[in-house]
C-alpha cells in the first residue's frame, strides 16, 4: 500500500508539479481526481486559470500513473476486490459471531492489514463514496476507485461499466439458468415425442410377420363378442352337467374335436371349449386346434401373450383341470357318456 500512495503523490508532481509549488498538491489532488473523473475536461482546463492548467499537466500523468497503480494492486487484490464486496456483506454478519469462523476467507485479507483490517475490508464499498471526501485517507482510498474508473473508461459510455459487474456476479448465473432451462426443454420434449412414436414401428413389424387369416363374413371379433354375450348360446357345449366339471388330463385328451366331440383345451388350470371359437380365431382354425385335447398355455404365451384369454373365452369355460386319480372326474365323464 505504501508504494501506491507514494506513486500517486509523485504522479501529480513529475512534469507539471515541478513548475508548480508542491504544497498545492493536496488541493491539486482533488482537482486531479475531479479531472480524471471527467476525461473530456482537457479542453476546459486550458481556458480555466492556473489551477486548471495544472490540472492539464497533471491530467495526462494521473491516468497513466493511475493505471500502473491499479495494475500493481489488481494482480494481487483485484480478484479479492471483486469477491470482497460479496464477502464483506457476509462478513458483516459473521465477524460479530467469531473470528475463527472466517479463517478461510480472512487468510488472504488479514495478513495485509490487521489494524486497517476493517478499513481495507470496507475500502471497496466506502471507497466509492469516500474519494471525493478526504485526500489523506484517499491515499488508501484511491486504489479502489481506480479499478472502478479503469473498468469505467472502457465502458464509460455505459456498456462495459454495466457489463463488468454483471459478468462477475449476475452474468454467469443468468446464462446458466437460461442454458439449463433451454437444454432441459428441448431434451424433454424430444424424449416424449420419440416415446410416443415408438409403438407404431412395433405394430408394423407385427403386421409384416402376421399369420392372421381372413375370417368368413359374420365371424369378426365383434360377432364373437355378440355371440358370447348371450348365455343362451351354451358355448360350453350341449349335454353338459350344470356347474363346472372336474376334468382330468385323460378326459381332456379325448376332447380333441374329432368324432363329433368338441375341442377342449386347458389354460392356467381351467378347461375351455374352443370349438365355438374356431371360426372366429384370427389365427385360423388349424392354429387354434393345435391346443385341442391338451394345455395351450405354452403356445398361447409364445404367440400372443397380450390376448385376454378369459375376456374372449370366459363363456366357454367347461371346468377345472384335476389330477388323474380324481374319482369325481371319472363320474363326470361317465355322466357325459
Ligand atoms: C393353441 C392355441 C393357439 C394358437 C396356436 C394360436 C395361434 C394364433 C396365431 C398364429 C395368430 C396370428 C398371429 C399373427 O397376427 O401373426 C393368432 C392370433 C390371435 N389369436 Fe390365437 N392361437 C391360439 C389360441 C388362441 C385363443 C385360445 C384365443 C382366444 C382366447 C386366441 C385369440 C387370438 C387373437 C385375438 C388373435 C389376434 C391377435 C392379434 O392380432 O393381435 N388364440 N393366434
Amino acid at each position: 500500500h505504501l508504494p501506491n500512495p507514494e506513486t500517486s503523490s509523485s504522479l501529480p508532481t513529475p512534469p507539471d508539479s515541478k513548475s508548480d509549488p508542491p504544497p498545492a498538491s493536496p488541493d491539486k489532488l482533488q482537482p486531479n481526481n475531479e479531472n480524471p473523473a471527467t476525461p473530456p475536461s482537457e479542453k476546459i482546463p486550458r481556458d480555466s486559470p492556473q489551477n486548471t492548467p495544472k490540472a492539464l499537466a497533471s491530467n495526462p500523468p494521473p491516468p497513466i500513473l493511475a493505471v500502473p497503480t491499479l495494475n500493481l494492486e489488481e494482480p494481487i487484490e483485484t480478484p479479492p476486490v471483486a469477491i470482497r464486496p460479496a464477502e464483506q456483506s457476509m462478513n458483516g454478519s459473521t465477524p460479530q459471531v467469531a473470528s475463527t469462523s472466517t479463517s478461510t476467507s480472512r487468510n488472504e485479507s488479514t495478513p495485509d492489514v490487521k489494524s486497517g483490517g476493517l478499513n481495507p475490508t470496507s475500502q471497496s464499498t466506502p471507497s466509492l463514496s469516500q474519494p471525493p471526501t478526504a485526500p489523506k485517507t484517499s491515499s488508501l482510498m484511491p486504489p479502489p476507485p481506480p479499478p472502478i474508473s479503469r473498468l469505467q473508461p472502457n465502458p464509460q459510455p455505459r456498456p462495459s461499466g454495466g457489463l463488468a459487474p454483471p459478468r462477475v456476479s449476475s452474468s454467469p448465473r443468468t446464462p446458466l439458468s437460461s442454458a439449463a432451462s433451454a437444454r432441459l426443454a428441448p431434451s424433454g420434449s424430444t424424449g416424449l415425442s420419440t416415446s410416443t412414436l415408438a409403438p407404431t414401428p412395433l405394430s408394423l413389424k407385427k403386421n409384416s410377420s402376421s399369420k392372421r387369416v381372413i375370417l368368413e363374413p359374420g365371424y369378426s371379433p365383434l360377432d364373437w363378442a355378440a355371440l358370447a354375450g348371450n348365455p343362451k348360446n351354451q358355448l360350453r357345449g350341449v349335454g353338459l352337467p350344470p356347474g363346472l366339471l372336474r376334468v382330468t388330463p385323460s378326459m381332456l385328451k379325448t376332447q380333441n374335436g374329432r368324432k363329433g366331440r368338441d375341442a377342449w383345451t386347458s389354460y392356467q388350470g381351467k378347461v375351455y371349449n374352443i370349438s365355438p371359437y374356431l371360426p372366429y380365431h384370427p389365427g385360423g382354425k388349424g392354429e387354434l386346434l393345435r391346443g385341442a385335447g391338451k394345455d395351450s398355455g405354452k403356445l398361447f404365451q409364445e404367440i400372443h401373450p397380450w390376448v385376454n384369454w378369459d375376456g374372449i373365452l370366459g363363456e366357454c369355460m367347461v371346468g377345472i383341470l384335476v389330477s388323474e386319480n380324481d374319482v369325481q372326474a371319472e363320474n363326470a365323464l361317465d355322466a357325459m357318456d
